[in-house]
């Protein structure tokens, strides 16, 4: 019994008892109880793959569980479907957006809740809806932008507005602040904590401590599909909860992995760059002057220009939604460039003569894309077949001629060892791993093509603090080997720890660029005022190459 209930209380907004789940061999979720307070921001932590989502679905109705019960407010409620769960009040706001990218962000947000048989009217009452919560809360964003052509920042934005015009009392959060700067994350948990004012009870998934300290009343520990532990905010600490949600001692962690796990500044000393190297030379890719409209007519990118080096990392930070994700589209051949020139060796690329992602793969450019759902996998291959998308002609998949399962198993288990993809199952289909799992095939993919230039967006999206030490090591290691690598990433910490030159992004343009000598504080501010369109960056002169061959082009 809830001792709410034996104090004659009100019952949690949600008990969860008993829920056990399991796919094929997997054990995602084993006798699961979660209790979580009305109108309370309640943490959910765990490794990749410990069973978060796989809970928060059985909640949502994705799932149904395969034992346990569910109470909402005190009453024990059949959750079978998405609808049933809306009913109960329940909104969720996915890890990967559920919105149809062809729609508005107005049809999208009317979408399954179109309010009667008279559309146009439901349509002018969603329209205000839909700009007071904006105004309300700070989420502003175009009603009639098509969702495609939004950046993931964005379409976040709008999946949460969808989930709060249906008028729901318990918000899920799966990994929201993946795409968000610092300061949009702030603004999230101000929306948050507003929500918690009006009673609404907010479940809230993420994989950052820090998150979990600023933002949450309770939290709750999963690990390997058990719920390990629960523990009050204020009464717990980082190290204790890193070491709950892994099962060791935080004294035993590496570095890299304390600091992504604790959230604490990577200031001072210890930075995990390799700053002793040699200095990076030719340049492997060139852009000049790029300019790329949407099928809108609006300009994404105007007149950008930049040099990726053999053996260097350029990381492009800005605030989501900037261009970041159009230049990687067109760095990666998938969007055309309508002006302005890119060069790879001897190719030149322009309107007249594009190159589609075939044939830059031929060139040693590999791309590991923002959005693994739409650009990354096919969730309906198995894991074998996506580790070889868009290699297929090569050695790994067979004879050159037709696939060959023999041999796509073994090149994918290989794979899955060396990235330690859990579970190890190469025949699974893809839908069947969980997000930092599949983003970590898709890493282990391209990087295995020993590419020449590496396109990489948000990398450690949506991965555990284990794995992103492993990420981060693997792209020095490629980098080391000489591989001319273009970061993207919204994590400014990600980008201070990796990138050797950072460029930062603003309306479509590169507002400025510095190479990095450290992480120092001085560098996120000024990078931070960049982002937000504030300030110019300023070259400190001591940092100035003394003959840049490239001079005049993003570095100037
Ligand atoms: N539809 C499915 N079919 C088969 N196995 C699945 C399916 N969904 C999840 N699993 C497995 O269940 C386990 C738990 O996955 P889940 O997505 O719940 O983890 P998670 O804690 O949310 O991880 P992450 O932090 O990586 O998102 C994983 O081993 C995953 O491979």
């Amino acid at each position: 019994m809830n001792p709410d209930d034996r104090a004659g209380g009100t019952p949690p907004a949600v008990r969860l008892s008993g829920i056990s789940k399991r796919f094929g061999a997997v054990q995602a979720n084993r006798d699961v109880d979660l209790e979580v307070a009305r109108g309370s921001i309640h943490g959910i932590i765990g490794e990749n793959g410990a069973g978060k989502s796989t809970l928060v679905s059985i909640l949502y109705g994705f799932y149904e569980a395969d034992a346990g019960r569910i109470e909402i407010d005190g009453h024990v409620v059949a959750i079978r479907s998405s609808a049933a769960a809306i009913a109960q009040g329940i909104g969720m706001v996915h890890q990967h957006f559920m919105l149809v990218p062809t729609f508005t962000v107005l049809e999208n947000v009317m979408l399954g809740a179109e309010g009667g048989p008279l559309l146009a009217r439901g349509a002018a009452e969603t329209r205000a809806e839909l700009l007071d919560l904006s105004t309300a809360y700070g989420l502003e964003v175009d009603p009639d932008a098509k969702v495609g052509d939004l950046a993931v920042g964005l379409q976040q934005r709008v999946e949460i507005l969808k989930a709060l015009r249906r008028g729901a009392r318990i918000l899920i959060l799966d990994e929201p602040t993946g795409v968000l700067t610092p300061d949009e994350t702030g603004r999230l948990f101000d929306i948050l904590r507003g929500l918690r004012r009006e009673g609404v009870t907010i479940l809230l998934i993420t994989h950052k401590l820090r998150e979990i300290m600023a933002v949450t009343d309770r939290v709750s520990v999963m690990r390997q599909g058990e719920m390990v532990a629960h523990r009050e905010t204020a009464s717990t600490t980082p190290e204790e909860l890193a070491e709950l949600m892994v099962g060791r001692r935080v004294a035993a962690m590496p570095r890299r992995e304390l600091v992504a796990a604790l959230g604490v500044d990577a200031g001072g000393g210890g930075t995990p760059r390799a700053r002793s190297r040699p200095q990076p030379n030719a340049g492997a890719l060139e852009v000049r002057g790029l300019g790329w409209r949407d099928a809108r007519g609006i300009t994404r990118l105007s007149d950008v220009s930049l040099t990726l080096r053999e053996g260097e990392i350029l990381g492009l930070a800005g605030v989501a939604g900037n261009g970041q994700s159009e230049l990687l589209d067109v760095l990666s051949g998938i969007a055309t460039p309508q002006s302005g020139v890119i060069r790879i060796g001897e190719r030149i690329i322009n309107r007249d003569r594009p190159a589609g992602p075939a044939e830059l793969r031929a060139l040693g450019l590999a791309h590991v894309p923002e959005d693994r759902h739409r650009r990354g996998v096919v969730l309906g291959f198995t894991a074998q077949e996506n580790a070889v998308l868009g290699y297929q002609h090569g050695p790994a998949a067979g004879d050159g001629r037709l696939l060959s399962p023999a041999a796509l198993a073994c090149h994918c288990a290989a794979l899955m060892k060396r990235f330690d993809v859990r579970p190890a199952a190469p025949g699974l289909r893809m839908s069947g791993f969980s997000g930092g799992n599949q983003q970590k095939l898709v890493l282990a993919r391209e990087i295995e093509a020993e590419p020449r230039i590496l396109l990489v967006g948000q990398p450690t999206r949506g991965v555990d603090i284990g794995a992103i030490e492993f990420i981060h090591g693997e792209i020095l290691k490629l980098r080391d080997q000489g591989c001319a690598i273009l970061l993207v990433s919204v994590e400014l910490d990600e980008i201070l720890a990796l990138a050797d030159r950072v460029a930062v992004m603003n309306a479509g343009r590169i507002v400025g660029e510095r190479r990095l000598s450290g992480i120092d504080a001085e560098d996120r501010s000024e990078i931070g005022l960049m982002m937000a369109g504030i300030a110019r960056i300023r070259e400190p002169a001591a940092a100035r190459p003394a003959a840049s061959p490239e001079a005049g082009s993003a570095e100037a």
